[in-house]
C-alpha cells in the first residue's frame, strides 16, 4: 500500500468541504485530482501532507501514519503557493532540503540538472519567472527521490516548453517507480500522463460508471442513422444518435452483433471509431447538473 485515505472529513466553519474521502493507492503510478476550483483539492492534498489537520479520518503513507515524523524522507509535496525566498538562489533553496534531509551536493546538483535549471540555480529567486520558480520547486520535490510525490497544480504558469519538460520529468519518475498524485485543472495534460483519475464533487469523489462505458466510446457513420438506431435498439444494443452519427459507450456489447444488426437491416457502415474517453469528456459527464454516485472507497 502506498496511500491510503480513510473517511477524512475537513469543514472551514459551517462550510463542510470534505465529507468522508476514502481512497488506496496500491501501485505505483500517475493518479490525478481533478474538480472545479473550491472543490477541496489543496484541502485533501494538505491533510495527506498532515500540514493541516482532518476533522476525522486518518491517513497512511507507505503503511506509516502521516504523522510519523520518519515519512518526510518518503514523499514530498509541492504546494501551489509554497513561498521562495527572494534574496536565496535556487541552490539555496536546495541546499536548505539537502541539509534537512542529509543529500550530497552532487544529488542537489543531479535534481537540478534533471529539471533543467542548471542555467539559472545561481541566480537569485527575485530574478525568477513564474515558469523559472515553477521548476525550482519541482527540483526541491525531487531531489530526495521520494516514492509519493504529491504535486498541487504543478503545470500553473508553464510555456508549453515547459510543460513538456514537466510532463517528461512526471512520466520518467513513474517509470522509476515514484507514484504521483497531482492536481490540476489542465485535462489535455492530464491525458498525456494518466487515464487514473479521483474526481471531487461537492466533498465527495465521485465513482464513475465504468460499466457503462469502459471510459471507451464507439462511434458509426452510417447511410441511414435513423433507421439503424430503431433497429439497434429493437435488438437491446443502446445507442444514441451524436451528430448525426452513432455512438455506443458499452463494452460488454459485441461489435460483431452490431455489424450483423445493421447488415440485415441493409444499412451501409461508412466508418468505426473507437475512442477511448478523454478526462474532458469524463469530466463533463461527471459536473454535469445530473446528480452522481458519490463513492464510499475508490483503489487504484
Ligand atoms: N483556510 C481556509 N479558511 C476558510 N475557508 C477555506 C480555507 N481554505 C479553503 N477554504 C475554502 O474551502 C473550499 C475548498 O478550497 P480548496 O482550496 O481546498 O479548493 P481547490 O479545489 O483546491 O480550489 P482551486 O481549484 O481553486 O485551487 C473553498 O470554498 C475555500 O474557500
Amino acid at each position: 500500500m502506498i496511500l491510503s485515505v480513510n473517511n477524512i472529513y475537513k469543514s472551514y466553519g459551517k462550510e463542510q468541504v470534505l465529507k468522508g474521502i476514502t481512497f488506496e493507492i496500491n501501485q505505483p503510478q500517475i493518479i490525478a485530482l481533478v474538480g472545479p476550483n473550491g472543490s477541496g483539492k489543496s484541502t485533501l492534498l494538505n491533510i495527506i501532507t498532515n500540514l493541516l489537520p482532518a476533522d476525522k479520518g486518518e491517513v497512511k503513507i507507505l503503511g506509516k501514519s502521516n504523522r510519523d515524523p520518519n515519512i518526510f524522507r518518503e514523499i514530498a509535496f509541492m504546494q501551489d503557493n509554497t513561498v521562495l525566498y527572494d534574496y536565496l538562489t535556487g541552490y539555496d533553496h536546495l541546499q536548505f532540503i539537502g541539509n534537512i534531509q542529509g543529500l550530497s551536493k552532487k544529488q542537489l546538483l543531479d535534481s537540478a540538472e534533471r529539471i533543467g535549471i542548471t542555467g539559472y540555480l545561481n541566480k537569485k529567486v527575485k530574478n525568477y519567472s513564474l515558469g523559472m520558480k515553477q521548476h525550482l520547486l519541482l527540483a526541491m520535490a525531487v531531489v530526495n527521490r521520494p516514492k509519493l510525490l504529491i504535486l498541487d497544480e504543478p503545470l500553473n504558469g508553464l510555456d508549453p516548453t515547459s510543460a513538456i519538460r514537466v510532463r517528461d520529468l512526471l512520466l520518467a519518475l513513474r517509470e522509476e517507480g515514484t507514484t504521483i498524485l497531482l492536481s490540476s485543472h489542465n485535462l489535455a495534460e492530464i491525458d498525456r500522463v494518466t487515464s487514473t483519475i479521483l474526481f471531487l464533487k461537492k466533498g465527495s469523489l465521485i465513482q464513475e460508471d465504468v460499466s457503462q462505458f469502459e471510459r471507451i466510446r464507439y462511434q458509426f457513420k452510417v447511410d441511414d442513422v435513423v433507421k439503424a438506431e430503431r433497429a439497434l435498439i429493437a435488438a437491446g444494443i443502446p445507442v444514441e444518435i451524436v451528430d448525426d452519427q452513432l455512438r455506443m459507450y458499452r463494452q460488454d456489447v459485441s461489435i460483431d452483433l452490431i455489424l450483423q444488426t445493421l447488415e440485415q437491416e441493409k444499412i451501409t457502415i461508412d466508418d468505426i471509431e473507437k475512442k477511448v474517453l478523454g478526462s474532458e469528456e469524463r469530466y463533463r459527464k461527471i459536473f454535469a447538473d445530473t446528480p452522481q454516485q458519490s463513492t464510499k472507497s475508490i483503489k487504484v
